[in-house]
């Protein structure tokens, strides 16, 4: 029996975001000499989910590398929506804070929505407030959901800029991944599907994208199958998986393996969407600097 060789080209992320931290820090760097700005990201950890912690202590030191400022706020699991508004409330009055970041999900006793609803929109880096969701959705000038972003870039980079005549299919409806990365396809002029649990025969619908977006948060569940020859796929999926011989990994949400034997390009989990996540963090956050000071913001870091 002959296996397929892998065909596709892999979209490597981890070079792609340390290129895009490069040039926010090479931006930061002018900010800092020319107008003593130093863009600063506050994130906001409420209670101890291990692998929270992780991501909260990988963005600080990239933030820091960046040559932005990093402030930390880790508070205990049982603090109340009280406190927590009281904190936002308090980084939005803060001038050396450009970005705010609360990191989600919140434990079920606090109001996320109430609490991204309070964050001053010119300094919600994640692009969650309901005005950023308006503006992006009215093609005004928003911060944009990071994972989104970074899709967008690495399909920018592939295809260019216009994607018209293109047939996009987002599998999953997040507010965090898939209705603004469907906002964000239409924006370049792909014809767009967003496809998700409910969908009567996701394989064929899957089958008719030349971009296949997969945010659905289920391990492998898309397989090369269900992909059209030469179409370029981005997964969106992190999903931790317990293996038989009891070692944990990362896989995506589409199979690797029969994907890549199918598709022209592909993003690879992990050193795929999640390292662009980061970086476009820290891209968002320059440009709330730059906004929030009047001085122009440097080009290619917004959609
Ligand atoms: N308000 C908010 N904004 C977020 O952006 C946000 C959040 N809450 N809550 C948690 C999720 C998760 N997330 C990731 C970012 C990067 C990687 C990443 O860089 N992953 C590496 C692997 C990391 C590893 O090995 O564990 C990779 O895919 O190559 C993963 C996950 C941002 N999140």
């Amino acid at each position: 029996m002959t296996v397929p060789e892998p065909q596709a080209r892999r979209l490597d992320g981890k070079a792609f975001a340390a290129a895009l931290r490069a040039r926010v820090a090479g931006h930061v760097a002018r900010l800092k000499d020319d107008h003593g700005v130093t863009p600063g990201l506050a994130v906001v950890l409420v209670g101890e989910d291990p692998a929270s912690e992780v991501y909260v202590r990988n963005k600080g030191r990239q933030t820091t590398e960046a040559g932005m400022a990093s402030f930390s706020h880790r508070l205990a699991a049982d603090t109340t929506q009280a406190e927590l508004l009281d904190l936002v409330a308090r980084l939005n009055a803060d001038p050396a804070v450009h970005g705010i970041l609360v990191q989600l999900p919140l434990p079920a006793h606090l109001d996320a929505d109430a609490v991204i609803g309070a964050i001053a929109p010119e300094k919600d880096v994640d692009g969650f407030h309901v005005l950023n969701v308006g503006r992006l959705a009215t093609g005004q000038a928003a911060l944009v959901p990071c994972t989104p972003l970074g899709c967008l870039m690495m399909l920018d980079d592939l295809h260019g800029p216009d994607l018209s005549g293109k047939t996009a299919v987002v599998v999953g409806r997040s507010n965090i991944v898939g209705k603004p990365m469907a906002q964000l396809l239409l924006r370049r002029n792909a014809t767009v599907t967003v496809a998700h649990s409910r969908t009567a025969d996701l394989a064929a619908v899957c089958r008719g994208a030349d971009i296949l977006v997969a945010a659905v948060g289920r391990p492998e569940m898309i397989p090369g199958a269900w992909i059209k020859p030469g179409a370029t796929v981005i997964d969106v999926g992190i999903n931790r998986v317990q293996l038989a011989d009891g070692r944990s990994v990362l896989r995506g949400d589409v199979d690797f393996a029969s994907a890549a034997a199918v598709a022209g390009a592909i993003t690879p989990v992990p050193g795929g969407v999640g390292p662009m996540t980061i970086a476009c963090l820290l891209a968002n956050t320059l440009t709330a600097a730059c906004r929030l000071h009047d001085l122009p913001e440097p080009e290619g870091l917004t959609p």
